[in-house]
């Protein structure tokens, strides 16, 4: 089956990135990208059709798909249209997210033919998967690729293929407590760059002092953070450093493994 290989991600701090392209490196040098991590690339509709395969990449936000990102999937239809679900957690769990991202896109007309969770270095802190996704990770998503591009080159007729099965809970598990609104705050070495304002996944910044952010429309996905060149942005909040060092407790000295499923 030769396929025109398109990729679709979000990735706030470039960790799932790296991986849909690793993946995608090995079954086409030419693909089609769409980054929906910038809130105006989340505005049309996209129709794909039974000659695309989808690559399709998210990171985890609370063992689960990100909750804003859901609403503009369902504007995103397949026809028959041949998917690989890619989610990238941070060293904690994954839990129901691989499982929600496959029912979401499968429901709108996409056929799952592999998945993957892959560990990325957490967007909290980096006593988690420090420099993950690492070059042995790529490697693995590289071969993932390739594993694909063969179970690809297998089917004659994608409704005949046996069904993709991930891990997961249905119903998917509800969490009972999640942080209340807040934002990243600046220090005294904002330069007003404006970098943050530009970047922001949910155009949560304000254009004429980039150091307020409306922690309504914060994701807390720790892109501002991340981008900014002079350090000055930080969450400081008590609730924040609370799970930060549950995090750390708990999660700083295990190191899990990328899964593929095909
Ligand atoms: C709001 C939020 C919630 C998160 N929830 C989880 C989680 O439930 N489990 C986990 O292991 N990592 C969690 N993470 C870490 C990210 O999944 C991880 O760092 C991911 O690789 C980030 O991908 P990106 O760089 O493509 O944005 C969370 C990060 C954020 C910002």
């Amino acid at each position: 089956m030769n396929k025109k290989v398109n990729l679709l991600y979000f990735s706030a701090t470039d960790n799932t990135s790296c991986v849909v392209k690793s993946i995608a490196s090995s079954i086409s040098d030419k693909v089609n990208e769409y980054n929906i991590t910038l809130e105006r690339n989340r505005v049309e509709s996209l129709n794909f059709t039974e000659n695309d395969l989808v690559i399709i990449g998210v990171p985890v936000y609370a063992g689960r798909v990100p909750k804003f990102l859901v609403e503009y999937f369902n504007k995103i239809k397949g026809m028959n249209t041949a998917a690989v679900f890619v989610v990238t957690y941070g060293n904690r769990d994954y839990e129901d997210a691989l499982l929600e991202l496959k029912d979401t896109f499968e429901k709108n007309g996409f056929i799952g033919i592999a998945g993957a969770v892959f560990i990325g270095e957490h967007s909290y802190t980096s006593l988690l998967a420090e420099n993950r996704p690492n070059a042995n990770d790529l490697k693995i998503a590289e071969e993932f690729g390739f594993k694909i591009k063969t179970k690809l080159a297998s089917i004659d007729d994608i409704n005949n293929i046996n069904k993709l099965k991930v891990p997961g809970n249905l119903p998917y598990v509800i969490k009972k407590k999640s942080l209340p609104p807040m934002a990243p705050e600046a220090n005294d070495n904002c330069l007003q760059c404006k970098i943050c304002y530009e970047n922001c996944p949910t155009e949560a910044i304000d254009l004429y002092d980039c150091r307020n952010t409306d922690a309504t429309k914060c994701i807390k996905c720790c892109r501002c953070i991340n981008q900014c060149p002079v350090k000055a942005k930080n969450f400081n909040h008590p609730e924040f450093d609370n799970i930060k060092n549950m995090l750390i407790n708990n999660f700083s000295n295990v190191s899990n493994n990328p899964e593929t499923y095909l």
